[in-house]
């Protein structure tokens, strides 16, 4: 699936998942899909809309039922590629919170098969419309995980929109060689809010502490994750979202100074899922 997120002078990302299996494509519908038995790759574009929800609720129920009736039971990690993230809808609601019901309509719909939420990123593409991407496999390999310092995102009240996020904060995936911990879009918010608004600097470093946290021995344990651990600096295929450009150098620096120098990092200039948000950030420990 190719995406618009990057403009002007910015280097163009692919993003390519591999499997030692052998892998089976196709298409369904309006989506695309790759398996291998153990991992299923689903990807699929939900074009301009005055009013998304509706379409939203259609777009990911289609994609729960494919998943479901090919077998696989738990979802690993979803990408929401979001144009215009904070700009109005025809009603004057911002996308993002209007995407937001959609999709949790449709978590409610199948919530007897997919009872909990899994890692996750919603952000801004240069683009309208809305791209749909995840990772899902077999029964048991997963588990979920919350950040201590913020409240659940699917706990958030009202202010941030009638139907809160669908996500956690990070998923561990069990795997045969190797695990993964997928860790979604982190911002600057500690509970439910928004913490150094205008801020760039606080904001990045605060946005490296969550992840830290969220990453860490004790949260991993408290998750009955035993054994298992990281910081911040074990991150890799590392994506950072800036909202504005005058920003990307400090934020470049700041990462710099966090990542191990050989670290897969990857910006770009697009829009977050709160209009005080000035950066995301997310990545895998393995
Ligand atoms: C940054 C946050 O949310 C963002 C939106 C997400 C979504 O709606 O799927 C997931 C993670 C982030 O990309 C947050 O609420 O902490």
């Amino acid at each position: 699936m190719t995406v618009h997120m990057v403009n002007g002078s910015g280097i163009a990302v692919e993003e390519v998942w591999r499997t030692d299996r052998p892998v089976r494509s196709g298409a369904w519908g309006e989506a695309v899909f790759s398996e291998d038995g153990e991992l299923l790759f689903y990807a699929a574009r939900l074009g301009p809309q005055p009013i998304y929800r509706e379409r939203v609720r259609e777009l990911y129920e289609n994609a729960l039922r494919f998943t479901w009736e090919r077998g696989y039971t738990d979802l690993v990690r979803m990408w929401n590629l979001i144009g215009d993230i904070t700009g109005p809808n025809a009603e004057g609601a911002e996308i993002y919170r209007d995407f937001c019901v959609g999709r949790a309509e449709a978590f409610a719909t199948w919530e007897a098969q997919f009872p909990q939420l899994p890692a996750a990123t919603g952000i801004g593409t240069l683009s309208p419309g809305i791209d749909l991407c995840f990772l899902a496999t077999k029964q048991g390999r997963t588990v979920h995980l919350e950040n201590p310092r913020q409240t659940p995102a699917y706990q958030y009240p009202s202010r941030y929109g009638p139907r809160s996020p669908s996500f956690a904060r990070a998923t561990f995936l069990h795997g045969e060689q190797t695990s993964s911990l997928f860790v979604s879009g982190t911002a600057s918010i500690l509970g439910e809010d928004t913490a150094h608004a205008g801020d760039i600097e606080r904001q990045t470093l605060e946005t490296l502490r969550n992840i830290d946290v969220l990453v860490g021995r004790d949260n991993l344990s408290r998750h009955g994750l035993h054994g298992y651990g990281y910081a911040v600096q074990d991150l890799d295929q590392v994506k950072v979202y800036v909202r504005d450009p005058e920003h990307i150098a400090t934020v470049r620096d700041i990462c710099a100074q966090t990542f191990h120098s050989e670290t897969e990092i990857a910006y770009f200039n697009v829009g977050v899922c709160r209009p005080d948000l000035l950066v995301e950030i997310e990545g895998v420990c393995r």
